[in-house]
């Protein structure tokens, strides 16, 4: 049963995978009771459930969406449940399932880690102005995510990193634009190069411990001891007024 359930899990939409977590339970539930006004029209917004997450899954389902799973769940005899089975991944073929929308801006974000400290460049201009940071800034048109990261480093800090490789994927869900954010995050430990002050950043070095969190976007202390302690991650995050930090959902991942 459960190895069955982890197969259709796995086949399965985001949007399903909260009928199919139950199969685990030893519940089932179709396709078809599922809100869908509740899950299917996750945009850039924030007032609607986000789906990353490690807790239990089913807990985000609310309201009468939710009760009408349960009843229907507790009250289905063990020797239907073959019937469900197969009724939820034919139903996942056949029906038009909303999809989360797609459209975002691609950005880059890099952090070097070396001798136990960490580069970190206080912005002068633009987005983020006052914040320490990463350097890292929007993918143009005609290179690749790898390429907008390598040099947005240059430009920003000086440095050209030997070792980069990607970390982290966080979005951004900001309450005055329409497009999520995706900022891909590297991490590195050798470079060429010394740092220097650039139009837009002024680098420093700082030891773990002495991160300045409290002059930081306020969801970095929530991903940054992944990122050193060499885990990969996946984040969502919903601002108000550009830096108010309202509700998130970080995970580690084994993949990106
Ligand atoms: N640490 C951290 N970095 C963030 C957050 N949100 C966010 O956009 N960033 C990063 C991603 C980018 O590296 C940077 C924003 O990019 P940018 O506006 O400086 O891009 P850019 O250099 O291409 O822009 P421009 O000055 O040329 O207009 O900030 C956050 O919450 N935490």
């Amino acid at each position: 049963m459960v190895l069955l359930s982890r197969l259709v899990l796995r086949k399965l939409p985001k949007v399903s995978r909260y009928i199919a977590w139950d199969l685990e339970l030893k519940t089932v539930v179709a396709l078809s009771w599922a809100p869908s006004s509740n899950l299917s029209t996750r945009n850039s917004s924030c007032a609607l459930p986000h789906i990353i997450g490690g807790s239990p899954r089913v807990r985000e389902l609310s309201g009468a969406g939710l009760r009408k799973y349960s009843s229907a769940a507790m009250s289905m005899a063990v020797d239907d449940r073959e019937a469900v089975k197969q009724s939820i991944t034919s139903t996942v073929v056949e029906e038009p399932v909303q999809k989360e929308s797609t459209a975002r801006k691609l950005l880059t974000l890099v952090i070097i880690h070396s001798d136990g400290k960490v580069l970190l460049g206080l912005k002068k201009r633009g987005f983020g102005k006052g914040y320490y940071n990463g350097f890292g800034g929007k993918v143009e048109k005609g290179e690749t995510i790898d390429q907008a990261a390598a040099r947005e480093l240059q430009e920003e800090s000086g440095v050209t990193a030997t070792d980069m490789e990607k970390r982290g994927i966080l979005t951004f869900h900001f309450d005055n634009d329409p497009l999520a954010w995706e900022v891909h995050v590297y991490y590195a430990t050798k470079f060429l190069g010394e740092p220097c002050e650039t139009d837009e950043m002024a680098p420093t070095w700082f030891s773990v411990a002495d991160i300045p969190y409290d002059v930081m976007w306020s969801d970095d202390p929530l991903w940054y001891p992944l990122l050193l302690a060499g885990q990969q991650f996946k984040g969502d995050f919903c601002f108000t007024n550009t830096t108010t930090l309202t509700s998130h959902t970080i995970e580690v991942v084994s993949s990106l």
